[in-house]
C-alpha cells in the first residue's frame, strides 16, 4: 500500500519545530553601511563538529525531481547542520522527519516560497536537495571534517511525495 503525503507551504511556524527558515520575513533584521544595506541577522547558525569539524560554503547544481516524488530514503548528519539558499526565486521541496526509536518517524513534505532557503540542524533526517521542475543552483552551508558525517534509512516501504493540489512553481 503507498503512502501518499502532501507537500504543504512551507512558514516560520510550521517549519520550526524541525529547523530555521533563512528569508526576509523575519524582525530580525537592521541597516548597515550606512543605511545602503539591510542585514537580515542570525537566521540561522551553522554547526560544524567531530573531529577536524568546520563549516564549508558549497554550491550545489540540483537536477529537478518529477513528481509524485518516490521516497524511499533519508539521511541525517551526525556532525552537522546542513543549509540550503536557492539561487534563484524557484520553489523546491523540504521533506523532513522527526526522529523515533526505530528511526525516522512519517516525513512531512513542505514547498518552499520562492527564494526561501532552510538549515537543516543537525541529526534532522532529511529528503535530498528536492528542485522542481529545471534545474536550480544553491549556496549549502554545511560541516567539513573527518569521519562519515552522513547516515541514511531505507524506508520499508517507499512513501509517494505530491506537490500541493494546483501548484505552479
Ligand atoms: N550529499 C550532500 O552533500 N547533500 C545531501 O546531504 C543533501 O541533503 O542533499
Ligand atoms: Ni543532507
Amino acid at each position: 500500500m503507498t503512502r501518499i503525503i502532501t507537500a504543504k507551504p512551507l512558514t516560520r511556524a510550521n517549519f520550526a519545530e524541525f529547523g530555521e527558515v533563512i528569508d526576509t520575513e523575519t524582525d530580525s533584521h537592521y541597516p548597515i553601511n550606512g543605511g545602503r544595506c539591510e542585514r537580515f541577522h542570525a537566521l540561522a547558525r551553522a554547526e560544524a563538529t567531530g573531529p577536524n569539524g568546520h563549516v564549508l560554503i558549497n554550491l550545489f547544481k540540483g537536477t529537478p525531481y518529477e513528481f509524485p516524488l518516490k521516497l524511499s530514503m533519508v539521511e541525517r548528519h551526525p556532525f552537522g547542520s546542513q543549509a540550503f539558499v536557492p539561487l534563484s526565486p524557484r520553489p523546491f521541496v523540504v521533506v523532513v522527519c522527526h526522529d523515533s526509536p526505530d528511526g525516522p518517524a512519517e516525513p512531512l513534505a513542505f514547498v518552499t516560497k520562492p527564494g526561501q532557503g532552510v538549515n537543516y540542524p543537525r541529526n534532522l533526517w532529511h529528503g535530498v536537495l528536492t528542485p522542481i521542475g529545471e534545474p536550480q543552483d544553491f549556496v549549502v552551508v554545511d560541516r567539513g571534517g573527518d569521519g562519515s558525517n552522513v547516515e541514511e534509512f531505507h524506508f520499508s516501504h517507499p512513501y509517494e511525495i505530491h506537490l500541493p493540489k494546483g501548484f505552479q512553481p
